[in-house]
């Protein structure tokens, strides 16, 4: 594909996403209907609708209109390039530019950096002076980080097993375990290091959060929302435990067994009918579903998602897990509550309501991390149960 036909590919596909498509989606339809497109043409419209929807306000001023057409143009001339040599009408080319293509600079603040207006306030409250740079990380690509299982050797075994597919690396400060891959990231999934299991995809954020849990050998641990099991297989690496993953919706533990087997680890799947008749956890972390707000560049159709009333549900559900979770544990016991939010109310406001509320407990850690140290932004909070209760 030349690049001028790659910008009308990515102008269908947005136009799909505006439309009310998820993005993934329609980037599928899309290549099932073009055998034609090589795995570089694929990529490469891939960054491009991904980019735009990073960039959805401030790319639909610049390109004139919220419009597949006008987020490729508005990209375009955000990086400072001439759309008209591209915009011809030849071939699969973009039709010639027009008056109303004619954008706009973004307005400074939310427009320009990309986020909803309705949380311009809480954002500012809770970033203060660093909101303009998170904001603008946020929709930039992610870097790719990787964790080193120990399991399977060490950091300086991985970043070799890695060079030897000539995919580059270098130790990351956020973890021990993390390496940010600096070259040839697209052929990590193909490696030897990936599918032996000596390296797993992982944000170092996500590593770092993992590091904060008081893990050593002998605990049993419950990761009470486990999903894919990214911090599940983390923590399995961390220290020998006696580990169980529990989710309340299972299909979303599907891929852990196999990626389990992978990196030699040894986790069993609780539904929720076998949770009832556990005897209690040392350590239970609750990876709780979040806004999401500290991985928009990884997961950007979020940032446009998001409501009032979807975040208000959500902090309700995060009160509610909380709340579920407690009588799991035995007294001295650790409660782990994690986001991968910037937002105070997920983060510090759901953790102090839940110590008003239970006398029996007390904050052992807190730690917010956000786009500034690297990976993405987290928040963790390590809970102790009073030993005598
Ligand atoms: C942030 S994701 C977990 C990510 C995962 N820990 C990881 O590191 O890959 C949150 C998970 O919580 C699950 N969940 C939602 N409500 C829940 C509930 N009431 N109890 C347990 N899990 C829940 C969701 O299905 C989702 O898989």
């Amino acid at each position: 594909m030349t690049p001028a036909a790659r910008l009308s590919a990515a102008m269908q596909i947005l136009d799909r996403y505006l439309a009310g498509s998820p993005a993934e989606q329609a980037l599928t339809n899309w290549g099932r209907g073009s055998r034609f497109a090589g795995s570089g043409d694929r990529n490469a419209v891939r960054d491009l609708v991904f980019d735009a929807i990073r960039c959805r306000r401030s790319h639909a001023a610049l390109g004139g209109g919220e419009t597949g057409r006008g987020l490729i143009l508005g990209g375009l001339r955000a990086a400072g390039g001439d759309p008209a040599p591209l915009f011809t009408g030849e071939g699969h080319a973009p039709a010639p530019l027009r008056p109303e293509d004619d954008g706009r600079p973004p307005e400074a603040g939310a427009e320009a950096l990309d986020y909803p207006d309705w949380l311009a306030p809480a954002l500012a409250a809770d970033l203060g002076a660093d909101l303009p740079a998170i904001m603008d990380l946020l929709r930039h690509r992610a870097p790719v980080f990787l964790r080193v299982n120990r399991n399977r050797g060490t950091r300086d075994a991985a970043i070799a097993a890695l060079a030897a597919d000539d995919i580059q690396t270098e130790p990351h400060p956020l973890a021990e375990t993390a390496l940010r891959v600096t070259a040839n990231a697209r052929r990590i999934q193909a490696s030897d290091a990936y599918s032996s299991g000596l390296v797993e995809l992982q944000d170092a954020a996500s590593q770092a959060v993992i590091a904060a849990l008081p893990l050593v050998d002998g605990l049993r641990v419950l990761d009470y929302c486990a999903g894919g099991g990214g911090k599940a297989l983390a923590m399995a690496a961390a220290a020998r435990l006696r580990l169980l993953a529990h989710d309340a919706d299972p299909r979303r533990m599907r891929d852990l067994p196999e990626r389990a087997r992978r990196a030699g680890a040894k986790i069993s799947l609780l539904d929720t009918a076998q949770l009832a008749g556990q005897p209690p956890f040392d350590l239970v972390l609750a990876d709780v579903p979040c806004s999401g707000s500290g991985s928009w560049r990884r997961a950007p159709e979020g940032k446009w998602l998001l409501t009032p009333e979807r975040l208000a549900d959500l902090c309700r559900l995060q009160a509610q897990i909380l709340r579920d979770v407690a009588p799991l544990l035995r007294p001295g016991g650790w409660l782990a509550y994690a986001t991968c939010s910037l937002l105070a109310q997920e983060n510090e406001a759901q953790i102090a309501a839940f110590l008003a509320a239970n006398p029996g407990w007390t904050r052992q850690s807190e730690r917010r991390l956000t786009p500034l140290e690297g990976g993405d932004g987290f928040f963790v909070a390590v809970l102790r149960r009073d030993s005598r209760r």
